[in-house]
């Protein structure tokens, strides 16, 4: 089956990280000094997008990666069969040694997102979810928490690579109105994808972003809403898988109060045009 193939290539994907892990690692920038990508990034991409041009053949599935966006590809969701991938989510941790790094592969038909395959490598956690069949992590079903009250829940975010005062500011504010409500506490992994499998398997209530790609959470968005879980835009609308910004969490409860504390900055779309990005 077309997850199994994935989940084969995530496996595959990893060996070249651990490979590249146990050896010196390249470092580049990308948007900003600390926006970091490193050759196995690039390589890892290529060998995921390699094997699945070889199952289904040249130009029959379309591909949106972190690196090739990177370089200027475009990052458009057709109704064509799409491979969303990130092949290294969590690079800045890969590069200095932070226990997080995963490979996240989702795949979409008519702009619907049919299931998603998250790999949390240094933990060897397999996540998997197909739309309607449930999620699972090492083939264990997995199920989000069950708190409604916010006083009792841990809260995900992140900092994200942007470091202009007045959206640092804004990220801070936000986490300071959400960790003195008060909240249990206020976490992060440095990935996204691990961050969204962390809401599936009932360890944390919500995790919300803006400035995230759709690479680093379109397969986590169907971990979570096979999990039970819920995606909404930071504004209390619809999830908008190309908006750069989103809210997962295990109920509307927990959702629509994270929401109220959001102080929103603007991120341009992963679809805008160059001239808007
Ligand atoms: O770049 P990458 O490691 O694939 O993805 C990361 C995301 O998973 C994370 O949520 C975000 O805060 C980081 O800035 C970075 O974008
Ligand atoms: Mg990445």
């Amino acid at each position: 089956m077309v997850g199994d193939l994935a989940e084969k290539t995530s496996v595959r994907a990893v060996l070249e990280i651990r490979k590249a892990g146990e050896s010196e690692i390249r470092v580049m920038t990308k948007s900003s000094t600390v926006d970091l990508v490193t050759k196995t990034d690039e390589r890892v991409e290529k060998i995921i997008i390699g094997s699945l041009i070889k199952e289904f053949g040249e130009g029959t599935h379309c591909f949106i990666g972190e690196e090739s966006v990177a370089k200027g590809e475009p990052c458009i969701l057709t109704d064509k069969p799409t491979w969303i991938i990130d092949p290294v989510d969590g690079t800045t941790n890969f590069v200095h040694g932070f226990p997080f790094v995963a490979v996240s592969i989702a795949f979409a038909v008519k702009k619907q997102l049919e299931f998603g395959v998250v790999y949390s490598c240094l933990e060897d956690k397999m996540y998997k979810a197909r739309r309607g069949k449930g999620a699972f992590c090492n083939d264990e079903p997995i199920q989000v928490s069950d708190v409604k009250d916010i006083n009792k829940s841990i809260i995900i975010s992140e900092h994200g690579t942007d470091r202009s005062p007045e959206k640092v500011k804004k990220i801070f504010s936000t986490m300071q109105k959400i960790l003195c409500i008060p909240v249990h506490g206020l976490r992060g992994s440095g990935t996204a994808a691990t961050n969204m499998c962390l809401v599936a398997t009932g360890a944390v209530e919500a995790f919300f972003e803006i400035g995230i790609h759709c690479w680093d959470i379109a397969a986590g968005a169907v971990i979570v809403q096979e999990a039970g879980g819920i995606l909404l835009d930071v504004d209390g609308g619809p999830f908008d898988l190309m908006s750069r910004r989103m809210v997962s969490a295990n109920n509307d409860v927990i959702a629509k109060r994270i929401i109220k504390e959001i102080e929103i900055f603007p991120a341009a779309r992963d679809d805008a045009t160059p001239e808007k990005k």
